[in-house]
């Protein structure tokens, strides 16, 4: 690492200067049709194919900023054994079999004995339980410790909230090993600057407290928007809520909260729905965040370490523009199908990661949602013609780059799930 970072982040779309990504590796094969909703998957991925698209993801953001790998970042804090011992034994704490001396999954001394770059890999690969006794011989399980395959969403595990990085409550156990590998990573490794808060840390977390990325955006410097579905629960944002209502901050701040259908499950996190993508624009997915609905729109206003107010609003932009953000909708989907916005939605065709205001990655394969985008003033851009120099990025005021996207949102995901931002410029509203 060459420089000295210090975590801020305080919108959705101010210009990007760090993102960490993880390039999906095997972890993302090694399920079976049996176990593919276990691990969170409609499908399983060719790997090949994802890797190829995930190229352009990470080679085009490559060109515009600072990209971080969590397995070289992870591999380099494992590199001080104290670390390396402190990792495993928290590894240990939740999955509490690989510690058990005689026990099946026992594997606690193997990781010990590892390189940092080896235990690095096996921490997100999975390590594939040996078969030297007859019970591990007729057991069903193929890992001792089960592969990450959702690691690769690296928005949902660990959130950047100003200077602080908030860890995520993962709703799903395949997924906790992910936020202890990020919060490692914000405590131990020197050119990170970052206070990192988790609830399992707080004594008194609710015991159905869960919080993931996906459902957290930072509207403004004093707004956020929260989903609250399958994966974000009511008592993880009275967390969040907490936390702001401990800063006894002076000035108003406003918690918007969006409830989410529990199905299908391409609604899991409000960011397959809606997302930010310039001052005055956003893409939303219109029968869910405009036409009215049963998912209530909640407004939490605090100030002085107080909830001041908390009502229901008619919907998310209402409620943004009472607060001074008029945003015009991009609808997911084209404007005149529910049928394609219905496609284009489970594709994550409304996950857009901006890199800067009016400057948004997104999937080419949700043609109707591009078109849209295209009417709406922004330029196409493949992200080959990034990463090949054929563009000048400079060139372009507002812009989607755009991925391929025929295996990758099979994962459950487009480019807002794939990316952790550290660090973004502050928006010259
Ligand atoms: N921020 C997001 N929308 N992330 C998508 C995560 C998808 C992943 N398969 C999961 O179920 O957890």
């Amino acid at each position: 690492m060459t420089k000295y970072v210090e975590l801020d982040v305080r919108s959705e779309i101010g210009e990007i200067e760090g993102v960490i990504l993880h390039t999906p590796g095997s972890e993302v094969e090694n399920m079976t049709p049996e176990n593919a909703e276990r691990a969170l998957y409609s499908d399983i991925l060719n790997l090949s194919v994802a890797q190829k698209e995930y190229k352009q993801l990470s080679g085009s953001l490559n060109e515009i900023t600072q990209t971080y790998q969590v397995k070289e970042l992870l591999a380099n804090i494992l590199k001080d054994d104290k670390v390396k011992e402190i990792v495993i034994n928290k590894v240990c704490k939740i999955e509490p079999d690989l510690a058990i001396k005689g026990n099946t999954y026992c594997i606690k001394d193997t990781l010990l004995d590892q390189t940092a770059e080896d235990l690095a890999s096996l921490l997100i690969e999975g390590v594939t339980l040996t078969r030297d006794n007859l019970t591990k011989f007729l057991s069903k399980e193929r890992y001792a410790m089960r592969p990450l395959h959702n690691f690769f969403f690296t928005r949902d595990a660990s959130m950047s909230l100003g200077d602080e990085v908030l860890i995520g409550k993962m709703a799903n156990a395949v997924r906790d090993r992910e936020s202890l590998i990020m919060q490692a990573i914000f405590d131990y490794t020197p050119g990170f600057k970052a206070k990192t808060v988790n609830p399992i840390d707080n004594p008194n977390m609710d015991p159905n407290c869960m919080i993931e990325g996906g459902d957290v955006l930072i509207a403004r410097e004093d707004i956020l928007i929260i989903g609250n579905g399958t994966r974000t629960t009511t008592q993880g944002i009275d967390f969040i809520l907490a936390q702001l209502l401990s800063q006894k901050e002076e000035k108003p701040r406003h918690i918007l909260v969006q409830e989410l259908p529990a199905h299908p499950e391409s609604f899991i996190h409000l960011d397959m729905v809606f997302t930010l993508l310039d001052k005055d624009k956003c893409m939303v997915y219109e029968p869910l965040i405009i036409r009215p609905n049963k998912y209530q729109t909640v407004h939490i206003t605090i100030q002085n370490g107080k909830v001041v107010n908390i009502r229901n609003e008619n919907n998310l932009l209402q409620a943004l523009k009472k607060l001074g953000m008029e945003l015009k909708p991009i609808y997911c989907g084209g404007t005149k199908e529910p049928w394609n916005q219905e496609r284009e939605q489970w594709h994550s065709g409304a996950n857009f990661f901006a890199v800067g205001p009016g400057k948004v990655v997104g999937y080419a394969r949700n043609i109707y949602t591009m078109e849209e985008m295209n009417k709406n003033g922004f330029e196409i851009i493949p992200a080959d013609h990034v990463i090949s120099h054929k563009v000048n990025l400079a060139d372009y005021e507002k812009y989607v780059i755009t991925l391929e996207g025929s295996e990758l949102p099979r994962g459950g995901g487009g480019a807002r799930c794939m990316t952790m931002p550290i660090r973004r410029k502050a928006v010259n509203w």
